[in-house]
Parts: C-alpha cells; structure tokens; sequence
C-alpha cells in the first residue's frame, strides 16, 4: 500500500462526497449524510486530553459502542456495506489513515456546503495521522452538552482552545440535525432543513435573535427549543452548550431568552410552561467567557441583515486546524504527486 496522500486523492475524495450526496434524494437523509461526517471528525478531535496518559486526538479510533456517540455507527461508519463513507474507504481509501480520510472527506463537506464553496481548507491540511487500535475512556471525553463548564473543561483545558475558537468550532451546528434516537435532542440548529444544508454564520444568528425556551428540563437531554408547530415543520433547538456563548446558562437555566416578544396572544417564552419570568443571565462583564460573547458579535459579521462570512470563515479555518492537529507532531502537507 502507497502510504502517501497526494493532491489528486485529496479533490477525488472531494468528489465522491459530492457524488453520493447527488445521488441522496431524501433531505433529512442527506442532512444527516453531510453532518454525520462532521460529527464524526469533531468526535475523533474532542477526546483529546493534554492532560492525559493516552492523548488521544484525531487517531481514526472511536468507542462505537458508548451513547455519546450514538448516529456514528451503523449509518456513518460501519462495516455491514450500509455506510456510504466507510464504502468509498473499503473500496479506494483504506492506505490512508481513517483519521486523515475522515478529515479530508469533513473538508469536502464543508467546502461544498459553504457559500460559493468558499470555505476551502486544502491549504492547511496536513496528513500522516496515526490510527489507534484501541482508545478506552474515550466517549467519556467527548462532551454531552451540558453547559458552559463542559465547554471550559473539554475544548478549553483539555484541547487548549480558545473561546473564540470554541464559537466558530461549534459554528458547524448551522449543518446538521439532532435525532431523538441518538442523542435525544431532536430538531435542526437552523429553521429549515434547506438553511441546515448551508454552512455559513447562520448559527449565531440564530443564538442571538430567537426566543429561545428551556425543553427537557429535568431530564439528562436539557436543552432549548423555539418556535411552534404553526411556525416550524421540525423542531429547532440549541444545546446548552451552544446558548452558553450568549448567556450564563450555567447559573440561570431552566431560563428563556428574550422575554419580551409575543407569538399572538402568547409570550414567547411560555408555550408549555410560563418562562417569561426567568430571563437568562448575561456573562458577567469581567467573566473570561466575555471573549465568547466577542466572538459571536465578531462572527455575526455586522449588523442583521449582512453576508459577511468571511469572519466565520477565517476563524473557523484557524480553529479546525488546531483542533485537527493536536498532539501530532509529524504531519506532512499534500504532496503533488504519489508514486
Ligand atoms: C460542546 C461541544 C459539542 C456538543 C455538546 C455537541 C453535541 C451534539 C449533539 C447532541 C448532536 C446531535 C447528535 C444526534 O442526535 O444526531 C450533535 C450533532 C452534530 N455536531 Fe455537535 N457537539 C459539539 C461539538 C461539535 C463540533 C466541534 C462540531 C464540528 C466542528 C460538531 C458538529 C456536529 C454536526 C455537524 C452535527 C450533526 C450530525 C448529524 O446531522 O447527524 N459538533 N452535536
């Protein structure tokens, strides 16, 4: 096996993604398609622990069996011939590491999903990325969407991120959908599953300007949802983690955002329950978490209505190549041409 990866494999790997999505009629699934291989990636790169004995990181290795990672196995990877990704490295890819042919297949995604396919991260993507046999603890790393604390623990301790690369890491939640299956969390990020196949600030706009009410409450699955039936044909939702870039969850939660916006008759906040009277909390001026704050404002990239992605784009470029690099350290860039 040629263990090398040149240009050419990087644009055909490229175009098979972009293949067996045309061929995807069914929308939900190709949302699913699209995301899951994100997904899969960030949970390849968020069990990294500085930390830690075994570092872990981006090392091909899942624990498929552990509930966090629920929707990766048996429809994003698996090895019965039903994943359409784990197929295309059966049949092509498989001198590659899975940790670099799944990075590389999450940047076709990504730059075939942003606007104008701009969003090209060929120019820092660097491969030689080990895979490990075994990674135990593993799903205990990757983080459940708990809140703000989760955040700090797991993206900003153990993976020496910044906030701000935190805000445009999760900026990828604009892709995608939560299935209740899975995690429990059901719904898309975005308000229609045409705005979850674009991968643009859309996500932070929508953090800041909806109504945003507590759901689960109580149960492990706590998280937030807005809009109604009447207004959306799926549910939308932000984990806890998501809103924490905005308000202090962590103190005010169960707590509704924007208390003051009414749907008829109705307040916003109190569909199922009366929330109205629980604002959630800003971050305190002088908190550290103020730099997510600047973040979101910064990716907003100016005042609503604007088509400024570029802010987005650059950070999120910037973060995805620390996150995907973490603890390697003997990473080559593309070569032109394999023999
Ligand atoms: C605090 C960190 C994070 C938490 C708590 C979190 C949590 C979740 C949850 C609960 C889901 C729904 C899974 C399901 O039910 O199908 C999800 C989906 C997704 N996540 Fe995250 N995530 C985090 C970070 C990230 C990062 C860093 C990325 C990529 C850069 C990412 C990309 C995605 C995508 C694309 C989906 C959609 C998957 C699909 O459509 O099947 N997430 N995430």
């Amino acid at each position: 096996a040629k263990s090398c990866f040149d240009k050419s494999t990087y644009y055909e790997i490229d175009s098979d993604i972009e293949k067996i999505a045309s061929g995807i009629t069914d929308e939900d699934e190709l949302v699913h398609f699209y995301g899951g291989i994100v997904r899969l990636v960030a949970h390849d790169f968020m069990d990294y622990d500085r930390n830690a004995d075994n570092i872990m990181g981006t090392d091909g290795c899942m624990d498929w069996a552990h509930e966090v990672n629920k929707g990766l196995w048996g429809t994003v990877w698996c090895d019965d011939g039903s994943c359409h990704l784990s197929n295309i490295y059966n049949e092509k890819y498989s001198h590659l590491s899975k940790a670099d042919f799944w990075i590389a297949s999450a940047n076709a995604v990504i730059r075939q999903l942003s606007v104008d396919q701009e969003l090209d991260l060929i120019d820092t993507f660097l491969w030689g990325r080990q895979d490990a046999d075994s990674c135990e603890g593993q799903g205990d790393r990757i983080p459940t969407g708990s809140g703000c604390r989760e955040v700090q623990d797991i993206l900003l301790d153990a993976m020496d991120l910044t906030w701000r690369d935190a805000v445009a890491l999760l900026g990828a939640h604009t892709i995608g959908k939560g299935h209740a299956d899975f995690s429990g969390h059901e719904g898309y990020w975005m308000p229609t599953t045409a705005e979850s196949l674009v991968f643009d600030k859309g996500y932070y706009e929508e953090i800041v300007r909806r109504t945003w009410r507590p759901r689960n409450v109580g149960l492990k699955e706590e998280d937030f949802q807005t809009g109604t039936e009447d207004t959306h044909e799926e549910p939308q939702l932000m984990l806890k983690t998501d809103m924490c870039f905005w308000y202090d969850i962590d103190v005010s939660y169960p707590c509704c955002s924007r208390t003051n916006r009414w749907y008829g008759d109705t307040n916003r906040c109190d569909f199922e329950e009366v929330y109205s009277d629980n604002e959630c909390t800003r971050h305190d001026d002088d908190s550290s978490r103020m730099e997510a704050v600047q973040s979101v404002v910064e990716f907003l990239g100016g005042g609503f209505p604007n088509e400024n992605n570029e802010p987005f784009y650059k950070a999120y470029a910037s973060a995805w190549y620390k996150a995907t690099t973490n603890g390697q350290d003997n990473l080559k860039t593309l070569r032109s041409e394999c023999w």
